[in-house]
């Protein structure tokens, strides 16, 4: 039988993995966990020139490209301001980021994520 290879996470992919599992409870509605297609969002791709979403950054957190919590608050924010570039201020989903930005913003204050990186230094 050929054995999975059961590859230990890192700590600072365990700490990444508990932020975007955290971050993502903030959006119940899972609006944000797979990437747009220009089907759901006529015209996404011409639009948004940094499609985000938490699906890409878990796979982001796997392949070991996140050097530091601050780039994935990075790539939060460009998933959350994608939705209120692209969606009208009256919609659910140009809502729905900005309430998630505002509650993201407080999970990945400076200071937590300070201590989260001497944490693991
Ligand atoms: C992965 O993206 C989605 C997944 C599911 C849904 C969804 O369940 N929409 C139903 C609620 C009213 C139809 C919406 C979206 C969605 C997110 C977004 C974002 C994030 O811009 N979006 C924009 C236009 C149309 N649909 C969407």
């Amino acid at each position: 039988l050929n054995k999975v290879e059961e590859k230990e996470l890192t700590p600072l992919q365990e700490a990444l993995s508990q932020l975007i599992r955290r971050l993502q409870r903030k959006d119940p509605s899972a609006f944000f966990s797979f990437p747009m297609t220009d089907l759901i969002a006529p015209g996404y791709s011409t639009i948004i020139k940094r499609p985000m979403d938490f699906g890409a950054m878990k796979e982001k957190v796997k392949n070991e490209y996140y050097e530091s919590p601050e780039e994935l608050k990075v790539d939060f924010r460009i998933m959350c301001e994608n939705a209120m570039i692209y969606n009208k201020p009256e919609t659910i989903y140009h809502k729905a980021a900005r309430k998630l930005l505002l509650s993201g913003m407080k999970i990945l204050r400076p200071e937590r994520l300070e201590s989260l990186r001497q944490s693991i230094e």
